[in-house]
């Protein structure tokens, strides 16, 4: 009839982009290919921003960390089978820290996949994926889009956020569906991420164990910095009067300048205190799992814990008071205890944390000033220190291992969510995805301090920062190695293992592709140079010379490496 031929069609592509749009969803992370070249070039078109990647591990990382800076799901978009595999150690990575992401794959039709009769790219991606993510579902039936894009940014955002993998075979987006049944069956989702609130006898019970503290300490994990209730956090400090110790990617909640921090004075903070409140902080290998001399003698603490996964409690020691659901419910529902029932901490405890504190600090201080040629580690970091405290409201980006360990210490930061690094996997090769996310999601300027072995893992994407020309100024450290660059090979044949090319210029990639290319030797050059980029908010690569001789092998943590104990004859 007339109507069934002038009737309004839609498809599968449009269908996906209609429900992430319909979602609130702005950016889509990825790399082009088939299936989804034309899924992503209409999605630019419909005007979603669709940021082109060289790799998509390093797509799905600026996904992971879109997520953690929005609270809205990123999203990686990649092909089949390499491409998808490509973006799995995003998508392990952003459900280890607890990032909201959604890995969105084209992949190769079931029947074909299920007889394994050999398609482009075939993979049973779902399965794949399912072990390394916290959801995972596949779309076969146009009209089920709206479901499927509802169902994987409920999982990614609620409860303990994290990684959900979409899986869409290609036959799925040319698929055509009648338009208005099309619009009827998308979905925005209601209330993604419910707040959860504590049982008040819960609160009571922490209440409880926090009066009987004589030495009480808080420790803010990135849960707390994710949560985005800031001013409850602050508030739980200072109206409490309690110490606190940030993770690395939950400093700046307060500034590490704060009169109760006691970053500077974590081993006491940790080994001396008596009840302990954890805020979105797991008491994993970053924390010694809660035991051991890190902790001071057995049995001396007691752990208040506030998460919103039950699980996470008693993972690793007891905690005597757990405190389930999301952090800001949890904290505001402290507070309303704090003053009336809580006396401050006595000051003996808060003296002898300042005075720690500022032991150490000027401790830092005396290796921080000097203008040496070759710089090391502290002189080098010195100058950016001192920039990140001019430019609070910059992002701070760090991997490596010597940079990393030592920038954590020495580089101050002064508001929340700024210091985005390797997290709970330590893992390499985070840097260019969160320098590109972190300009794309908040316009502001980013400071990327990268180890060179660090920054090798993700450096072709200095084309990417060029061609959408991002205010991203990247500072490799160049020690000429992993950890060092100072290794041989006992045989003679080849470079050392952990060695690369001597004085090699990173810079010089960075002007390939029309960015700005630096080398500097010295702290005040650094420091004209960093000032210089942030202040054009060019794409800017400063190659800085740091002494091989000055890390250590692992930076902080090479107490992990085994070691061989039989010697070769
Ligand atoms: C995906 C992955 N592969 C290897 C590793 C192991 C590693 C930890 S830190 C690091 C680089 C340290 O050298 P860099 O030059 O960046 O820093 P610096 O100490 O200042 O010289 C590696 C290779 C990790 N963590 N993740
Ligand atoms: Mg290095």
């Amino acid at each position: 009839t007339d109507a069934s031929v002038h009737q309004e069609l839609t498809d599968g592509f449009n269908l996906v982009i209609d429900a992430l749009k319909l979602n609130g969803i702005e950016t889509i992370y990825g790399v082009p290919g088939i299936p989804i070249t034309d899924l992503g070039r209409m999605a630019q078109a419909a005007g979603i921003r669709v940021v082109s990647f060289r790799h998509e591990q390093h797509a799905g990382n600026a996904a992971a960390i879109a997520g953690f800076l929005t609270k809205k799901p990123g999203i990686c978009l990649t092909v089949s089978a390499p491409g998808f595999l490509n973006g799995l150690t995003a998508l392990a990575n952003a459900t280890t820290n607890c990032f909201p992401m959604i890995l969105i794959s084209g992949s190769s039709e079931r029947e074909i996949v299920d007889l394994q009769q050999g398609d482009y790219e075939e993979m049973d991606q779902l399965s794949i994926a399912k072990p390394l993510c916290k959801a995972a579902f596949r779309v076969l039936h146009a009209e089920d889009i709206g479901i499927g894009v509802a169902r994987a940014i409920r999982a990614a955002v609620s409860g303990r956020p994290g990684g959900v993998y979409l899986d869409l075979p290609a036959k799925l987006l040319s698929q055509t569906l009648d338009a208005e049944k099309g619009a009827k069956s998308l979905i925005k989702v209601i209330d993604p991420a419910p707040a959860q609130i504590p049982a008040p006898e819960a609160v009571q019970r922490a209440i409880d164990v926090l009066k009987t503290a004589k030495k009480p300490l808080i420790v803010l994990g990135k849960g707390a910095a994710y949560a985005q209730c800031d001013d409850a956090i602050r508030q739980l400090v200072e109206k409490s009067g309690i110490p606190f110790v940030p993770m690395s990617m939950a400093k700046g909640l307060l500034p590490d300048t704060h009169p109760l921090s006691a970053g500077a004075a974590r081993s006491t903070a940790l080994k001396d205190s008596d009840v302990v409140l954890l805020v979105g902080a797991r008491l994993n290998w970053l924390l010694s799992h809660g035991k051991g001399k890190t902790w001071g003698a057995p049995g001396s603490k007691k752990f208040i814990q506030i998460d919103i996964e039950p699980k996470e409690m008693d993972s690793n020691v007891e905690i005597v008071a757990p405190l389930v659901g999301d952090i800001g419910s949890c904290v505001n529902a402290l507070l309303g205890h704090i003053n009336a029932d809580c006396p401050p901490p006595p000051a003996e405890w808060t003296n002898a944390i300042v005075e720690k504190r500022n032991a150490n600090i000027a401790k830092m201080a005396t290796k921080l000033g000097k203008n040496s040629i070759p710089m090391d580690f502290h002189s080098a970091l010195g100058a950016l220190r001192t920039i990140i405290e001019q430019r609070p409201d910059a992002i701070l980006v760090n991997e490596g291992a010597n940079t990393l360990d030592l920038a954590r210490g020495v580089i101050n930061m002064y508001q929340p969510r700024k210091r985005l690094d390797v997290g709970t996997w330590g893992v390499m090769g985070i840097g260019m995805g969160f320098a590109v996310a972190a300009a794309i999601e908040t316009g502001k300027p980013v400071l990327a301090v990268e180890g060179d072995s660090a920054f090798g893992f993700s450096g072709m994407e200095v084309e990417t920062i060029c061609r959408y020309n991002l205010p991203v100024c990247i500072v490799v450290f160049n020690n000429n190695g992993i950890y060092r660059g100072t290794d041989t090979d006992p045989t003679g044949r080849d470079p050392g293992t952990t060695v690369f090319v001597k004085d090699s210029r990173y810079d010089k990639m960075m002007e390939a592709f029309g960015g700005v290319g630096v080398h500097v030797e010295t702290p005040d050059a650094l420091s004209r140079a960093v000032n210089e980029a942030m202040d054009s908010g060019r794409p800017t690569l400063i190659n800085a010379a740091i002494d091989p001789e000055a890390g250590s092998e692992s930076g902080n943590i090479g107490n992990l490496n085994p070691q061989s104990v039989v010697k070769k004859k």
